[in-house]
């Protein structure tokens, strides 16, 4: 297992202005150097209502008795209720599944919810649709800056993640993870277990919202150390809620060969947290943004990543199928359901996804 190391220092970037070259370059170096970076709750599409809201339906939905959550239990299609050690981010290496409890819901449709919902949030359909636009509308600011960064034009990734234009793998997902004072956690053993194993994200960007006082997330270092993140980074005490902390995906990472990194990562129990005198439950939310399904990942066409690709060699290049840019002539590029459907293939051993 890899070591721990210091707390990793994240750049915070404001995108208030989404035009902005400035910005732009500042997170494109983040997301090529770190594949992490915050931004404040400034310049996002939120409020601290929407954020207390949204956990406040979150804690309603966990504590609600079992036999609720199980009439919209986790499909092929990725979406409902996965309980304790359903999910194994890291088969290879955990002995028993993630010591957490998630829900996800997938693309909403004239406002409805594609899916069963469980009594406890079957009255709050339009909150959960109005948090998931929320979601992404600040991915398209970041997705607007990322492309004034690699130097294309404004919209290359936004008219591509645009859900009016067609269904799409993007996720909003509730997230428990129970103290150690939780039944549960009884059997949790430090340093062999894990409350989210060792993964990288699959889509485009994630978006995720964490509590003050409720830590655990680790990245994974270009050292091979594991760096946890703090919730608060020094520079924003005074906002009204943490900063959103954002990181590029797997099919981003592909799609730029590369350049911008899909950046390992896991959740754990911190011994600090676990021999506090008051352990809490971490609670997250969370945004899997994802492209238009039909959306061809061709290369894209930056001087930036044709620079990176010259640099590192199509060899280096990440991802399933090697990077978008080392397409082989006559293939048709991968799309981004295709695309999908690999990374869930290999992490719930579902063989088809049916969205
Ligand atoms: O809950 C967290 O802190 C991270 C969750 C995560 O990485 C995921 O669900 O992909
Ligand atoms: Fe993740």
């Amino acid at each position: 297992m890899s070591d721990l190391t210091a707390p990793i220092k994240l750049p915070v970037i404001d995108i208030s202005d989404p035009h902005d070259p400035a910005v732009g370059k500042a997170m494109l170096g983040a997301a090529a150097n770190y594949g992490f970076f915050y931004v404040n709750s400034k310049g996002s599409d939120f409020s601290a209502e929407d954020v207390d809201h949204a956990f406040g339906l979150s804690e309603r939905f966990f504590a609600s008795p079992a036999a609720e959550k199980e009439t919209c239990r986790i499909t092929p299609n990725n979406r409902g209720w996965s309980g304790m050690h359903t999910e194994t981010l890291d088969p290879e290496h955990q002995r028993t599944g993630d010591f957490k409890e998630a829900m996800n819901f997938g693309d909403f449709k004239d406002g409805k919810a594609q899916q069963p919902l469980p009594a406890s949030l079957a009255t709050h359909e339009s909150d959960i649709h109005t948090f998931a636009n929320l979601c992404n509308k600040t991915c398209s600011r970041i997705l607007t800056l990322l492309a004034l960064g690699l130097e294309i034009p404004p919209d290359f990734f936004t008219s591509r993640h645009d859900p009016a234009s067609g269904p799409t793998g993007s996720i909003l997902r509730y997230l428990y993870y129970p103290s150690i004072y939780s039944p549960a956690t009884a059997s949790y053993k430090h340093d062999e277990d894990v409350r989210a194993g060792a993964h990288s994200d699959y889509g485009s960007i994630t978006l995720l919202f964490q509590r003050p006082g409720q830590p655990g997330l680790e990245i994974l270092t270009p050292a091979g150390m594991w760096a946890p993140v703090p919730i608060v980074p020094d520079q924003s005490g005074a906002d009204p809620f943490p900063p959103i902390l954002v990181n590029i995906g797997d099919l981003l990472s592909y799609w730029t060969d590369g350049l911008l990194k899909s950046t390992v990562h896991r959740v754990v129990f911190p011994l600090a947290e676990q021999r506090s005198p008051n352990p809490r439950d971490r609670y997250t939310l969370v945004y899997f943004c994802h492209p238009v399904d039909a959306t061809e990942l061709v290369p894209v066409p930056s001087r930036v990543v044709t620079g990176h690709r010259e640099k590192t060699g199509a060899a280096a290049a990440v991802g399933f199928g090697g990077g978008a840019g080392s397409l082989e002539p006559g293939k048709r590029p991968l799309t981004a359901a295709e695309h999908l459907e690999s990374r869930l293939a290999a992490t719930y051993g579902f063989t088809k996804v049916d969205a």
